[in-house]
Formats: structure tokens, C-alpha cells, sequence
């Protein structure tokens, strides 16, 4: 029985009260070197904590993307540590992106890391990777769940290579990424106002990367641009009951319009993402918040709230 203290619960009423917006936190070197900073771990540090101080009180959902911790080693998880902490202090749930996936007892260990409230890495949700069979993330499932936790299982990434996998047919004719959609659904059941297990849909998934290529893909394969995001996009969606976390967007060229397209009839569960453009007008926190009230606002208003 799904109570305040879900993932799922919590993320539908602090979107509600905050808006959908989630802000990616990823020391990038070039944006270091935008911002006028050493890529090493005290410019890591400046901009991170920087990003807290501008997006945490106001966004829902706070993404540090744990690869871009790791790169400094232990300087680096400590400073993760922080970001968590801090963001979870103003009151935004932490997604970890770190798209863990492991045979099923090490996944175990990767679930206790970052889902057991006693963990100094402990987050509010975090990615995972369903490739080595959706099954093998049952220890997290049941760990996350035990303990109000979320999870955000891969299904459609945002990159272009992740097609030829994850739009692979199975035996039984469904998609792989539907498969998976359906699986981790399972996993909700009727849970009101819904579950705390996601999916990762990409905002970029089926659109033509230029203009230039959906007029190449009209005159060789006589498909229209409309036609070919049709078949890239196929997913049903329409019994899906918990969040979906959208990256993509914006440095990778997905809009708030894209999240209709891709999400259908569950756009009402979308968690837009933007690590890069929100990064971008700062070091002036002034200007990063206003870059994310402006995303706020235009997401809002392509997901009809
Ligand atoms: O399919 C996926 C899954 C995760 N990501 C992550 O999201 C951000 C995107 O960063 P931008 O700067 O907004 O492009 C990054 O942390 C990725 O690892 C994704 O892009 N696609």
C-alpha cells in the first residue's frame, strides 16, 4: 500500500507543488573551462555546490550523474556525498544516474550502496540497467521498496546506438524497450497516485537528427519524417503507472514538445531532465535560475499542467 513515504507518492507531490523540471548536476570539463574553472575536483566542487544552491530549493528532482564524480576518485565520491546531502537538505528528491545492472547478487550489494538509508551514498532513486534481464534487478526492486525507494530502469536511452538493442524484436513480437516497460510495470500494480518504479524514455528517441536527414530518409526509403517518428516511437505507454525520466533534453535536441510525442498518454508522468543547458548561462546563480524557471514553465506547459 503506497503511503508518503513511496518514491512514487513523494515524486508526484513534490512536481506537483514544484513542477516536473529534474536538474542535472555534471561537473563536464568544458563546462569547468566555461565557467571559467580547473577541471579537477575544487572546480568540480565550485560548480557543483553552485548548481545545488541555484536548482535544489526549487526543482523537484536533483541528477548528479556519477561518472562525473568518479573521475576524481575519492575527493570526487566525497564531493557526491555532498551534492546529496545538500540537495536533499533544500528539500529535492536525488536521483543517482548511475545505471547500475549486475547478476542478481551483486546487485544486491549495488542496491544496499545507494538504497539503504544507511549508506553515506543513500539517494532518493537511482538508474538501472535492465541489459543483463529485468529479473536480475529484483534485489533492488524488493530493496527499494522496502525502504520507499525508486528505481529508473533504462528502456529507451537517449543515444542514438541504443536502437538496434532496445527496438530488437522478441519471440514474442513486443519490442525489447516494451518488454521492459512491461516488466517494470508489473512491479507497480495499481499503486495510487502511482508507483515508485520508472522507466528511462529519451526525449531524442525517433526524431531525425536534422532537417537535412528526415528530407535523405523521405527521398531513399519514400518515408515521411512524420511516419519514420512513428516507427521509432512505438511504445505503448498507456498502462504505464509510474515515473518516466526523460534526458535529452536540451544539449542532446529534445524539447518539451518531444514529450507528447514520445510519452502519449503518459506525459502526465514525466520527469523532464536537463544537465547541460541548465549549466550553461551560469556561474551567476541569478542566471541559472532564471534558465530553469523558463524550462519550469515550458514544460509545464507542453505536458498540458
Ligand atoms: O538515455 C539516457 C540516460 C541517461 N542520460 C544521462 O542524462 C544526462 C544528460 O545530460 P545533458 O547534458 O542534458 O545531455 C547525462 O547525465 C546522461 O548520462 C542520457 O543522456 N540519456
Amino acid at each position: 500500500m503506497p503511503t508518503n513515504k513511496d518514491f512514487g507518492s513523494r515524486a508526484h507531490h513534490l512536481s506537483q507543488v514544484r513542477g516536473p523540471l529534474c536538474a542535472g548536476i555534471d561537473p563536464h570539463g568544458a563546462l569547468l573551462q566555461h565557467w571559467g574553472l580547473d577541471d579537477d575536483l575544487a572546480g568540480a566542487e565550485r560548480f557543483a555546490m553552485t548548481l545545488v544552491e541555484a536548482a535544489a530549493e526549487s526543482c523537484a528532482f536533483i541528477k548528479p550523474q556519477s561518472a562525473f564524480y568518479e573521475r576524481f576518485g575519492s575527493g570526487g565520491i566525497a564531493l557526491l556525498e555532498r551534492v546529496i546531502a545538500e540537495s536533499r537538505r533544500a528539500g529535492a528528491l536525488v536521483i543517482l544516474d548511475v545505471k547500475r545492472g549486475d547478476i542478481g547478487s551483486t546487485m544486491a550489494a549495488y542496491a544496499q550502496a545507494y538504497l539503504d538509508p544507511a549508506s553515506p551514498l543513500a539517494v532518493d532513486a537511482i538508474t538501472v540497467s535492465p541489459f543483463l534481464g529485468t529479473g536480475s534487478l529484483q534485489p533492488a526492486f524488493d530493496l527499494a521498496g522496502a525502504h520507499g525507494k525508486g528505481l529508473f530502469v533504462l528502456a529507451r536511452t537517449s543515444n542514438p546506438e541504443g536502437k538496434q538493442v532496445q527496438m530488437a524484436k522478441r519471440r514474442d513480437g513486443k519490442s525489447v524497450a516494451q518488454g521492459i516497460i512491461d516488466e517494470v510495470n508489473e512491479q507497480n500494480g495499481d499503486a495510487e497516485p502511482m508507483g515508485s518504479f520508472g522507466i528511462v524514455m529519451g526525449a531524442t528517441i525517433g526524431a531525425c537528427a536534422s532537417e537535412g536527414e528526415a528530407r535523405l530518409r523521405e527521398s531513399t526509403y519514400g518515408i515521411t519524417h512524420t511516419t519514420v517518428r512513428q516507427r521509432d516511437t512505438a511504445h505503448d505507454l498507456s498502462q504505464f503507472n509510474g515515473p518516466i525520466l526523460v534526458p535529452g533534453m536540451g544539449a542532446q535536441g529534445g524539447r518539451p514538445s518531444d514529450l507528447p510525442r514520445v510519452l502519449g498518454a503518459a506525459t502526465n508522468f514525466a520527469i523532464p531532465s536537463y544537465s547541460r543547458q541548465i549549466a550553461q548561462p551560469g556561474p551567476a546563480v541569478a542566471s541559472i535560475r532564471t534558465a530553469v524557471e523558463a524550462l519550469q514553465e515550458e514544460c509545464r506547459a507542453a505536458m498540458g499542467e
